[in-house]
Protein backbone atom coordinates (compact mmCIF):
# COMPACT_ATOMS: atom_id res chain seq x y z
CA UNK A 1 0.00 0.00 0.00
CA UNK A 2 0.67 3.53 -0.67
CA UNK A 3 -0.34 6.51 1.50
CA UNK A 4 0.65 10.17 0.62
CA UNK A 5 -0.59 12.22 3.41
CA UNK A 6 -0.31 15.92 2.50
CA UNK A 7 2.80 16.00 -0.20
CA UNK A 8 4.19 18.92 -1.00
CA UNK A 9 7.49 19.42 -2.91
CA UNK A 10 9.45 22.70 -3.78
CA UNK A 11 12.35 22.62 -5.66
CA UNK A 12 14.82 25.21 -5.47
CA UNK A 13 16.23 26.68 -8.34
CA UNK A 14 19.86 27.62 -9.39
CA UNK A 15 20.71 31.14 -10.88
CA UNK A 16 21.31 28.94 -14.59
CA UNK A 17 17.52 27.61 -14.01
CA UNK A 18 15.69 30.77 -12.77
CA UNK A 19 17.74 31.81 -16.63
CA UNK A 20 16.02 29.09 -18.43
CA UNK A 21 12.71 29.60 -17.02
CA UNK A 22 12.67 33.24 -16.93
CA UNK A 23 11.64 33.81 -13.54
CA UNK A 24 13.00 36.15 -10.21
CA UNK A 25 11.45 33.50 -7.85
CA UNK A 26 14.47 31.15 -6.50
CA UNK A 27 11.72 28.29 -5.88
CA UNK A 28 9.40 26.43 -7.82
CA UNK A 29 6.32 24.20 -6.14
CA UNK A 30 6.36 21.28 -7.81
CA UNK A 31 3.69 19.29 -6.07
CA UNK A 32 1.09 20.95 -3.53
CA UNK A 33 -0.87 19.33 -0.42
CA UNK A 34 -1.15 15.89 -2.34
CA UNK A 35 -2.64 12.91 -0.45
CA UNK A 36 -3.66 9.94 -1.79
CA UNK A 37 -4.15 6.16 -1.04
CA UNK A 38 -3.37 3.62 -3.20
CA UNK A 39 -3.99 -0.37 -2.60
CA UNK A 40 -2.54 -3.64 -3.32
CA UNK A 41 -3.28 -5.17 -5.98
CA UNK A 42 -4.65 -2.13 -8.41
CA UNK A 43 -3.08 0.05 -10.88
CA UNK A 44 -2.97 3.60 -9.82
CA UNK A 45 -2.54 6.33 -12.31
CA UNK A 46 -0.89 9.61 -11.88
CA UNK A 47 -2.64 11.41 -14.97
CA UNK A 48 -1.46 15.53 -16.01
CA UNK A 49 -0.14 17.09 -18.50
CA UNK A 50 3.74 17.86 -19.06
CA UNK A 51 4.92 19.45 -15.78
CA UNK A 52 1.98 18.35 -13.79
CA UNK A 53 4.53 16.88 -10.92
CA UNK A 54 4.10 13.12 -12.02
CA UNK A 55 7.64 12.15 -11.77
CA UNK A 56 8.26 14.48 -8.85
CA UNK A 57 5.60 12.79 -6.63
CA UNK A 58 6.87 9.11 -7.95
CA UNK A 59 10.29 9.87 -7.30
CA UNK A 60 9.64 11.08 -3.70
CA UNK A 61 7.43 7.91 -3.40
CA UNK A 62 10.66 5.75 -4.53
CA UNK A 63 12.75 7.80 -1.87
CA UNK A 64 14.72 9.71 -4.71
CA UNK A 65 13.37 12.80 -3.50
CA UNK A 66 12.46 14.26 0.37
CA UNK A 67 9.59 15.81 0.39
CA UNK A 68 9.25 19.38 1.37
CA UNK A 69 6.46 19.11 3.69
CA UNK A 70 4.42 15.11 4.63
CA UNK A 71 4.95 12.23 4.46
CA UNK A 72 4.80 9.38 2.65
CA UNK A 73 4.26 5.28 3.42
CA UNK A 74 5.13 2.39 1.35
CA UNK A 75 3.94 -1.57 2.55
CA UNK A 76 3.94 0.58 6.13
CA UNK A 77 7.30 1.97 5.85
CA UNK A 78 8.14 5.68 5.94
CA UNK A 79 10.30 7.07 2.87
CA UNK A 80 12.05 9.63 4.63
CA UNK A 81 13.17 7.00 7.91
CA UNK A 82 12.82 3.73 6.17
CA UNK A 83 14.12 4.33 2.80
CA UNK A 84 16.38 1.21 2.80
CA UNK A 85 13.11 -0.82 3.89
CA UNK A 86 11.19 1.26 1.31
CA UNK A 87 13.68 0.25 -1.60
CA UNK A 88 13.61 -3.04 -1.04
CA UNK A 89 9.87 -3.45 -1.34
CA UNK A 90 9.61 -1.38 -5.03
CA UNK A 91 10.80 -1.72 -8.44
CA UNK A 92 11.12 1.92 -10.24
CA UNK A 93 11.46 2.63 -13.53
CA UNK A 94 11.53 6.21 -14.64
CA UNK A 95 13.25 7.66 -18.02
CA UNK A 96 16.26 9.38 -16.92
CA UNK A 97 17.24 6.68 -15.32
CA UNK A 98 19.99 5.00 -17.91
CA UNK A 99 21.29 1.66 -17.87
CA UNK A 100 25.09 1.86 -18.35
CA UNK A 101 25.53 1.80 -21.79
CA UNK A 102 28.76 -0.72 -21.92
CA UNK A 103 27.12 -3.48 -20.47
CA UNK A 104 24.76 -5.99 -21.54
CA UNK A 105 20.79 -6.43 -20.13
CA UNK A 106 22.14 -9.99 -19.17
CA UNK A 107 24.93 -8.81 -17.41
CA UNK A 108 22.87 -5.83 -15.51
CA UNK A 109 19.92 -7.78 -14.70
CA UNK A 110 21.91 -10.62 -12.84
CA UNK A 111 24.22 -8.11 -11.16
CA UNK A 112 21.10 -5.74 -9.53
CA UNK A 113 19.63 -9.35 -8.64
CA UNK A 114 22.64 -9.91 -7.05
CA UNK A 115 22.48 -5.74 -5.55
CA UNK A 116 18.57 -6.73 -4.44
CA UNK A 117 20.01 -10.38 -2.45
CA UNK A 118 18.18 -12.64 -5.16
CA UNK A 119 19.33 -16.20 -5.44
CA UNK A 120 21.51 -17.32 -8.62
CA UNK A 121 18.53 -19.87 -9.13
CA UNK A 122 16.08 -17.22 -8.74
CA UNK A 123 18.16 -14.58 -10.84
CA UNK A 124 18.16 -17.35 -13.61
CA UNK A 125 14.63 -18.08 -13.67
CA UNK A 126 13.09 -14.59 -13.59
CA UNK A 127 15.48 -13.96 -16.46
CA UNK A 128 14.29 -16.81 -19.05
CA UNK A 129 10.81 -15.20 -17.62
CA UNK A 130 10.96 -12.08 -18.20
CA UNK A 131 13.24 -11.54 -21.00
CA UNK A 132 10.93 -14.57 -22.60
CA UNK A 133 7.76 -12.28 -22.26
CA UNK A 134 9.42 -9.29 -23.26
CA UNK A 135 11.55 -10.43 -26.35
CA UNK A 136 14.68 -9.58 -24.83
CA UNK A 137 16.43 -12.73 -25.15
CA UNK A 138 17.75 -12.59 -28.17
CA UNK A 139 19.47 -9.08 -27.34
CA UNK A 140 20.16 -10.00 -23.95
CA UNK A 141 24.04 -9.82 -24.40
CA UNK A 142 24.27 -7.10 -26.84
CA UNK A 143 25.81 -3.93 -25.39
CA UNK A 144 22.73 -1.37 -24.23
CA UNK A 145 24.66 1.23 -26.52
CA UNK A 146 23.89 -1.11 -29.52
CA UNK A 147 20.06 -1.56 -28.55
CA UNK A 148 16.87 0.64 -30.20
CA UNK A 149 14.94 2.84 -27.80
CA UNK A 150 12.52 0.95 -27.54
CA UNK A 151 14.85 -2.32 -26.62
CA UNK A 152 16.14 -0.41 -23.72
CA UNK A 153 13.44 0.43 -22.63
CA UNK A 154 12.20 -3.38 -22.30
CA UNK A 155 15.63 -4.02 -20.61
CA UNK A 156 15.07 -1.67 -18.13
CA UNK A 157 11.54 -2.80 -17.10
CA UNK A 158 12.76 -6.53 -16.74
CA UNK A 159 15.82 -5.17 -14.53
CA UNK A 160 13.38 -3.17 -12.42
CA UNK A 161 11.40 -6.19 -11.92
CA UNK A 162 14.00 -8.64 -11.10
CA UNK A 163 13.42 -8.85 -7.36
CA UNK A 164 9.79 -9.48 -7.82
CA UNK A 165 8.77 -6.47 -6.23
CA UNK A 166 5.50 -5.75 -3.88
CA UNK A 167 5.23 -2.12 -5.17
CA UNK A 168 5.58 -1.16 -9.16
CA UNK A 169 6.22 2.48 -9.66
CA UNK A 170 6.47 3.10 -13.55
CA UNK A 171 7.01 6.65 -15.13
CA UNK A 172 5.51 6.40 -18.32
CA UNK A 173 6.27 2.93 -18.76
CA UNK A 174 5.17 2.63 -22.75
CA UNK A 175 7.65 6.03 -23.80
CA UNK A 176 8.57 5.23 -26.68
CA UNK A 177 7.45 1.95 -27.05
CA UNK A 178 5.76 0.50 -30.31
CA UNK A 179 2.14 -0.28 -30.40
CA UNK A 180 3.20 -4.21 -29.95
CA UNK A 181 5.57 -3.51 -27.14
CA UNK A 182 3.42 -1.05 -25.49
CA UNK A 183 0.34 -3.72 -25.30
CA UNK A 184 2.77 -6.56 -23.73
CA UNK A 185 4.05 -3.99 -20.98
CA UNK A 186 0.42 -2.80 -20.12
CA UNK A 187 -0.86 -6.64 -20.05
CA UNK A 188 2.19 -7.32 -18.09
CA UNK A 189 0.90 -4.73 -15.55
CA UNK A 190 -1.94 -6.09 -15.48
CA UNK A 191 -0.94 -9.71 -14.64
CA UNK A 192 1.02 -8.63 -11.65
CA UNK A 193 -2.05 -6.86 -10.52
CA UNK A 194 -3.75 -10.14 -10.70
CA UNK A 195 -0.54 -11.35 -8.57
CA UNK A 196 -2.11 -8.69 -6.31
CA UNK A 197 0.70 -6.15 -6.47
CA UNK A 198 0.42 -2.40 -6.32
CA UNK A 199 1.32 -0.86 -9.84
CA UNK A 200 1.64 2.63 -9.71
CA UNK A 201 2.21 4.85 -13.28
CA UNK A 202 2.31 8.14 -14.41
CA UNK A 203 1.14 8.93 -18.04
CA UNK A 204 -0.21 12.06 -19.99
CA UNK A 205 -1.95 9.42 -22.33
CA UNK A 206 -5.60 9.35 -21.74
CA UNK A 207 -6.48 6.23 -23.46
CA UNK A 208 -3.44 4.20 -21.73
CA UNK A 209 -5.00 5.47 -18.34
CA UNK A 210 -8.55 4.43 -19.09
CA UNK A 211 -7.98 1.00 -19.80
CA UNK A 212 -5.29 0.34 -17.42
CA UNK A 213 -5.83 2.22 -14.25
CA UNK A 214 -8.73 0.91 -11.49
CA UNK A 215 -7.87 4.38 -10.22
CA UNK A 216 -7.00 7.57 -11.09
CA UNK A 217 -5.42 11.43 -9.70
CA UNK A 218 -5.28 14.10 -12.23
CA UNK A 219 -2.94 15.94 -11.45
CA UNK A 220 -2.64 19.83 -12.60
CA UNK A 221 0.19 22.38 -11.77
CA UNK A 222 0.92 20.46 -8.88
CA UNK A 223 -2.56 19.84 -7.15
CA UNK A 224 -4.79 17.12 -7.65
CA UNK A 225 -7.89 18.16 -9.07
CA UNK A 226 -9.72 14.35 -8.73
CA UNK A 227 -9.74 10.88 -7.78
CA UNK A 228 -11.16 8.10 -8.53
CA UNK A 229 -12.31 5.28 -10.74
CA UNK A 230 -13.03 6.00 -14.38
CA UNK A 231 -17.02 6.04 -14.02
CA UNK A 232 -16.49 8.54 -10.84
CA UNK A 233 -14.69 10.69 -13.04
CA UNK A 234 -16.69 10.94 -15.59
CA UNK A 235 -19.87 11.06 -13.47
CA UNK A 236 -19.13 13.89 -11.38
CA UNK A 237 -17.86 15.76 -14.60
CA UNK A 238 -20.53 14.93 -17.02
CA UNK A 239 -18.35 13.58 -19.43
CA UNK A 240 -17.57 10.88 -21.48
CA UNK A 241 -14.23 9.80 -21.68
CA UNK A 242 -11.32 10.75 -20.03
CA UNK A 243 -9.83 12.73 -22.59
CA UNK A 244 -13.43 15.02 -22.36
CA UNK A 245 -13.16 14.88 -18.31
CA UNK A 246 -9.56 16.25 -18.61
CA UNK A 247 -10.12 19.17 -20.69
CA UNK A 248 -13.12 20.17 -17.99
CA UNK A 249 -11.11 20.22 -15.16
CA UNK A 250 -8.45 21.97 -17.09
CA UNK A 251 -11.15 24.80 -18.15
CA UNK A 252 -11.63 24.57 -14.18
CA UNK A 253 -8.35 25.47 -12.88
CA UNK A 254 -7.73 27.66 -16.00
CA UNK A 255 -10.52 29.74 -15.97
CA UNK A 256 -12.14 28.12 -19.44
CA UNK A 257 -9.16 28.83 -21.34
CA UNK A 258 -8.76 25.29 -22.66
CA UNK A 259 -10.13 24.09 -26.17
N1 LIG B 1 15.26 19.11 -10.45
C1 LIG B 1 14.39 20.09 -10.62
N2 LIG B 1 14.72 21.35 -10.28
C2 LIG B 1 13.84 22.38 -10.43
N3 LIG B 1 12.58 22.24 -10.91
C3 LIG B 1 12.21 21.00 -11.27
C4 LIG B 1 13.07 19.87 -11.15
N4 LIG B 1 12.41 18.76 -11.58
C5 LIG B 1 11.18 19.19 -11.96
N5 LIG B 1 11.06 20.52 -11.78
C6 LIG B 1 9.85 21.34 -12.04
O1 LIG B 1 8.78 20.79 -11.27
C7 LIG B 1 7.57 20.80 -12.03
C8 LIG B 1 7.02 19.38 -12.13
O2 LIG B 1 7.91 18.60 -12.94
P1 LIG B 1 7.71 17.02 -13.13
O3 LIG B 1 8.88 16.53 -13.94
O4 LIG B 1 7.46 16.39 -11.84
O5 LIG B 1 6.37 16.98 -14.01
P2 LIG B 1 5.73 15.80 -14.86
O6 LIG B 1 4.27 15.84 -14.60
O7 LIG B 1 6.42 14.52 -14.60
O8 LIG B 1 6.02 16.29 -16.36
P3 LIG B 1 6.30 15.43 -17.70
O9 LIG B 1 5.00 14.79 -18.11
O10 LIG B 1 6.74 16.50 -18.67
O11 LIG B 1 7.38 14.43 -17.40
C9 LIG B 1 7.91 21.45 -13.37
O12 LIG B 1 7.58 22.81 -13.27
C10 LIG B 1 9.41 21.26 -13.49
O13 LIG B 1 9.97 22.28 -14.27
Amino acid sequence: MIEINNLTKIYKLSRKQMHQVKTKKNMTTAIENLSLRAEDGQIFGLLGPNGAGKTTALRCIATLLKPTEGEIRVSGFDTVTRSQDVRKKIGFLTNDIKLDPQFSPRYLFEFFGRLHGVSKDEVDARREELFEYFGITGFQDKKVDELSTGMKQKAAIAVSLVHDPEVIIFDEPTNGLDIVTARSVTDYLKMLKGRGKLVIISTHIMTEAEKLCDRIAVIIEGRKVIEGSLDEILESTGTENLEEAFFELYRQVNGGTAQ
